[in-house]
C-alpha cells in the first residue's frame, strides 16, 4: 500500500470508531475521554519521539513517530478535520521557503508595530 492509501485507510478506521464500544476500541476510548486526553497523548507521544531520536535508534524513531502520527490522526478526528486538510496546507506551502515565509511574517509584524508607534496614532491610546 502506498503512503496516501495507508493514511486514508487509517482515517476511515478512526472515523468508523466514533460510535464503537470504548471497551473494545482504543480509538473509541480516546475519543470518548475527550479533548484533554486526546491532546495529552499528543504531548506524550511527541516527547517519546524526541527521546527516541536522541537515542539514534532507527527502529525506535520509526515506532514512536508512527505512534505520534496515529494519535495526531485521532486528534484531527476529534476536531472533525481530515488528513486532506493537512495535505492541502502542505501543498499550499510547496515551493515557499521557510526562510522567505518567516521574513515576510517578521516584516509584516515590524510594519504593524511601527504603525502602532506612528505619531498619527498617538492620540489613539
Ligand atoms: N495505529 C494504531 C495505533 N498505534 C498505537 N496505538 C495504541 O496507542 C497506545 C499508545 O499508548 P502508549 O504507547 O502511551 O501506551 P500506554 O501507556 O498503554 O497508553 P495509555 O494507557 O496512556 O493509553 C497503545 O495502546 C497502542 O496499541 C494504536 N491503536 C490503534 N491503531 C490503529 O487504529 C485502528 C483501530 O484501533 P481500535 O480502535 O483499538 O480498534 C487499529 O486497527 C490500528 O490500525
Amino acid at each position: 500500500m502506498n503512503t496516501a492509501d495507508v493514511m486514508k485507510q487509517l482515517e476511515a478506521v478512526i472515523d468508523s470508531r466514533r460510535e464503537a464500544d470504548p471497551n473494545v476500541s482504543y480509538v473509541a476510548r480516546l475519543l470518548n475521554k475527550g479533548e484533554d486526553t486526546v491532546l495529552k497523548k499528543i504531548g506524550e507521544e511527541a516527547t517519546e519521539v524526541v527521546i527516541a531520536a536522541k537515542s539514534h535508534d532507527t527502529e525506535k524513531i520509526i515506532y514512536e513517530t508512527a505512534d505520534l502520527v496515529f494519535h495526531t490522526m485521532v486528534m484531527l478526528a476529534h476536531y472533525n478535520l481530515s488528513f486532506d486538510d493537512i495535505a492541502g496546507e502542505l501543498a499550499r506551502r510547496e515551493g515557499l521557503s521557510g526562510l522567505v515565509e518567516k521574513a515576510a511574517r517578521v516584516d509584516s509584524l515590524d510594519e504593524s508595530s511601527s504603525a502602532e508607534l506612528h505619531p498619527s496614532r498617538l492620540n489613539d491610546a
